[in-house]
């Protein structure tokens, strides 16, 4: 019996409409670079990836001007209206490649700040785990529910104690992920990241704790962020 190949699906087809740019996020610059293609770069020299999708926006006219389109592991698909939808479409789009029993990561092209040894840490924590888990950061800050008042007033704070930020990559087997994706998706579901459906299919993954400057950029504030971790590289 072969050994599970890795696989990676870097999902890149949002429009970045909390970045507020004229483009869409992970085609804005750091250091002359694209984000997308920092992200990919990094990834793609990390780990043994047997080949590497990437969803793009239906309407995406700056993937022909990437790095990444000149390096032949990695393969685009249509992606879709969601996140969850994204990934969805690009692991159909891998269906004639992969077998049930690979590993596919899942890394949010917005975080390009993620470091190596993160991600050999949770291939390595995860690799013989029946479910698969993500990258996870204890969170750090105190939490506070708002009310449904117009102002943002306390509600309440939360007990933080167990509480992690779920990061990416996200690492599960080919065929629990589509099935779990499907059926939450059909369910109706909010699916805002890949253990989210994995949990719906009655599956706990493992958490393993990533640093905490694996950012996703969302908002202008985490251009600066981003550059400045990347400089400490
Ligand atoms: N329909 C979608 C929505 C998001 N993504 C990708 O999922 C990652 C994380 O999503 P998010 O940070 O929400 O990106 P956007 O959806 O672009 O941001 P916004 O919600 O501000 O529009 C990003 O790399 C984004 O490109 C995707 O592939 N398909
Ligand atoms: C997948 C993720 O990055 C984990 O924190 C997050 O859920 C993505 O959320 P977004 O609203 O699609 O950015």
């Amino acid at each position: 019996m072969t050994a599970p190949r890795l696989w990676l699906i870097v999902p890149a087809a949002g429009i970045g409409q909390r970045m507020g740019a004229e483009q869409p996020k992970q085609y804005l610059r750091i250091d002359e670079r694209f984000i997308l293609d920092i992200t990919l770069s990094r990834l793609m020299d990390s780990a043994p990836f047997a080949g590497c999708m990437v969803p793009l926006h239906p309407a995406d006219r700056w993937w022909p001007d990437t790095e990444a389109r000149s390096d032949s592991r990695i393969q685009t698909c249509t992606g879709g209206s969601e996140r969850a939808c994204s990934v969805l479409a690009a692991l159909r789009a891998l269906a004639e490649q992969s077998d049930d029993q690979d590993w596919v990561l899942v890394h949010d092209a917005a975080r390009p700040c993620v470091h190596t040894a993160d991600l050999a840490n949770l291939i390595d924590s995860v690799y013989e785990h029946p479910v698969g888990g993500l990258l996870a950061s204890p969170v750090a800050d105190t939490l506070k529910r708002a009310g449904a008042g117009e102002l943002p007033e306390v509600e309440s704070t939360l007990d933080r104690r167990g509480l992690w930020r779920a990061l990416t990559p996200q690492m599960f087997r080919y065929r629990l992920l589509v099935d779990a994706l499907e059926a939450a998706l059909d369910a109706g579901v909010e699916v805002t990241d890949e253990s989210s459906a994995v949990e719906f299919s009655g599956n706990m993954p493992v958490l393993v704790e990533g640093r905490p400057d694996n950012i996703k950029i969302t908002v202008p504030a985490d251009l600066a962020l981003a550059n400045f971790i990347l400089g400490q590289f």
